[in-house]
């Protein structure tokens, strides 16, 4: 109905600001685009599901995301996929399982600090009843 598409569009303009804010930060840089398989052969070996902010503002465009949360799901999985491709102790794979834990914590501080939960309850009422 006409108020649940008012509504779903607000979520829209909201996430794409928080997916833009999110690509523009340089320490994210690794996580903007899909893994390149020509620079890291074996990633679709371990990597199954692979995830990253271009693909999530695609998602958007493409009506993918009814509520905050089902948002929220695909960054886990950006930051899932990293911690598992970089287990080692090395630096550089401490060094990308940090960026990926900072991606998450800015991503729900921006959901937090600018949704109101009343809002992201309307929008899982229409999601749930879908
Ligand atoms: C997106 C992502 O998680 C990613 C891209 S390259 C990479 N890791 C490496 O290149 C090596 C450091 N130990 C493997 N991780």
């Amino acid at each position: 109905i006409c108020q649940e598409e008012n509504t779903l569009r607000e979520l829209r303009i909201f996430l794409r600001d928080i997916c833009a804010k999110l690509a523009r930060n340089k320490q994210f840089f690794m996580f903007t685009k899909p893994v390149d398989v020509e620079e890291v052969p074996d990633y679709l070996d371990i990597i199954k599901e692979p995830m990253d902010l271009e693909t999530l503002m695609s998602k958007i465009d493409k009506h993918s995301y009814i509520c905050a949360r089902d948002f929220l799901d695909d960054i886990d999985l950006i930051v899932r996929n990293a911690l598992e491709y970089n287990p080692d102790k090395s630096a550089e794979d401490k060094h990308i399982r940090h960026r990926a834990c900072s991606l998450r914590d800015k991503a729900y501080a921006f959901i937090k600090a600018e949704m109101d939960s009343d809002f992201e309850d309307t929008c899982r009422d229409i999601r749930d009843k879908r």
